[in-house]
């Protein structure tokens, strides 16, 4: 037996095929998923050099990002993105990948999808040229965002190049209470850590509050570890794991099954395994969270109120404080709960899957959107769809008045037809509040999504505990 290990230390070493002078590890890659945005170069690069998609069956395309939330039967009206969705499809038939089409049921977010299929398992590597891979750490696998590079890397050789990182483990005791989500521990991690907290780590997410949570939670706190700079965040799989993935079209079967579980229970990191940082946080300090500038670690809990320069010694702090209250038009000051918004989206591969979605209807049930607010449900998958309309969810949705689309990126960074107009605001389940993130000049707070149901509700910014 050697020193003890973490799950990160474990998945790594069952993957490295060679390691180089300098400490670099050519790795074995498990899982590679693909979207129309940064893999035409990829595909063009095998094309130039003659070579094949060295494991097929090991690599899965989606297109997410450019398709449209509505009207599809029309197809895609903007050139721009039919060229790269038709792109996409044509390289796949080409290099014999498996592609979900766009109107295939299964179609979606690739950071759903994959999880869905059953194609992310417990202790795998997996990659993608998209940076919220770490979404997939959720289940006990090493997953990470990859350039176009690297992805002709993987598609030619399925190994890559990588230097090993540090773990740090952040450990959430205490119970959720109703109205605290996955969303605001999340958030709560990185308003603590900072968008650089995780650089050059893989921080492993632990403590009862995280334990507790369903996969689908889980998948929401690893989705923004990238947020918090972290190259991927992981969480161990148990039996919560082993339930979400039973049944899946391309899990393991049978003895295979049985054999699997067995490894996955060996990897939860060991007793006494050395961490090179470790962060604490309790659920009794964390309340609903949402950003009020244009970094996620803007973010304060609702019932705070926007911060004021005036109140910050650090110069250069307080004048990156304003420059954000000007880009979001805000006051120092006023309360959070006063802050009026336009638009409420609801989805992306944060918050887009059924979990989330039967949150926005408990909130929506029997009550009414606010007078002249926009609203947008984006399901992450058409079989996060087909289940929400199956329950009901829907029904209650257009009750309300929101506007119930098809799945894909949508919203969360306006790459479709779905963008804020200049200034507008938006409550927004997704992970990004950069500037311009959702359409030049729009303004966004990150939020639940009961939280943005509530916002949708009241026409402000509100604490969904209110309505609990
Ligand atoms: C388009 C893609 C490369 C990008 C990413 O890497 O994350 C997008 O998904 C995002 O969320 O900004
Ligand atoms: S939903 Fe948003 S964050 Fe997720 S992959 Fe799409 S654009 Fe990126």
């Amino acid at each position: 037996m050697g020193s003890p290990r973490t799950l990160f230390d474990k998945i790594w070493d069952s993957h490295v095929v060679d390691v180089q002078e300098d400490g670099t590890c050519l790795l074995y890659i498990d899982r590679h998923m693909v979207h129309e945005v940064t893999s035409p170069q990829a595909f063009e690069g095998l094309r130039n050099a003659g070579r094949p998609v060295r494991r097929t069956g090991q690599t899965l395309a989606v297109a997410d990002h450019n398709v449209p939330t509505e009207g599809r039967d029309k197809g895609i009206a903007d050139e721009e993105s039919r060229t790269q969705v038709e792109t996409l499809a044509a390289n796949c038939a080409e290099f014999g990948v498996p592609y979900l089409e766009m109107n295939d049921i299964r179609q979606g977010i690739v950071h759903i999808v994959g999880p869905e299929q059953g194609f992310t398992l417990p202790g795998m590597t997996i990659v993608c040229g998209d940076s919220h891979t770490a979404t997939h750490g959720a289940f006990g696998s090493l997953a990470f965002g990859i350039g176009t590079s690297e992805v002709e890397h993987v598609l030619a050789t399925q190994t890559l190049l990588q230097k090993p990182a540090k773990n740090m483990r952040i450990t959430v005791e205490g119970p959720l209470r109703p109205g605290l989500t996955a969303k605001d521990l999340t958030l709560a991690i990185i308003g603590k850590i900072g968008t650089a907290g995780g650089t050059g780590y893989v921080i492993e997410y632990a403590g009862e509050a995280i334990m507790a949570l369903s996969m689908e939670g889980r998948m929401t706190v690893c989705n923004m570890a990238i947020e918090g700079g972290a190259r991927a965040g992981l969480i161990a799989p148990d039996q919560t794991t082993f339930d979400y993935v039973k049944g899946r079209p391309m899990a393991p079967e049978g003895a295979d099954w049985d054999k699997a579980v067995e490894y996955w229970s060996s990897l939860p990191s060991d007793e006494g395994a050395a961490y090179d940082v470790e962060i604490k946080l309790h659920t009794d300090e964390i309340a609903p969270q949402v950003t009020w500038g244009t970094s996620p670690e803007d973010v304060i809990a609702v019932t705070e109120n926007v911060p004021n320069p005036a109140d910050i010694n650090d110069k250069n702090k307080a004048a990156a404080v304003q420059r954000a209250l000007d880009y979001m038009g805000l006051t120092a000051g006023q309360p959070m709960t006063d802050v009026k918004i336009d638009t409420v989206f609801i989805g992306s591969c944060t918050n887009g899957r059924i979990e989330d979605l039967r949150e926005v209807a408990a909130i929506a049930k029997g009550r009414k959107v606010a007078e002249g607010v926009r609203t947008l449900i984006v399901p992450g998958s058409g079989l996060v769809k087909r289940q929400a309309e199956e329950e009901g969810l829907d029904k209650i949705f257009k009750e309300a008045g929101f506007d119930w689309r098809e799945p894909g990126c949508s919203m969360c960074l306006a790459m479709n037809a779905d963008k804020l107009a200049p200034g507008e605001r938006c409550a927004s389940t997704s992970n990004r509040n950069f500037e311009g993130r959702q359409g030049r000049g729009g303004r966004t707070h990150l939020v639940s999504p009961g939280m943005a149901a509530a916002a949708a509700i009241k026409g402000h910014l509100a604490d969904v505990r209110e309505f609990l």
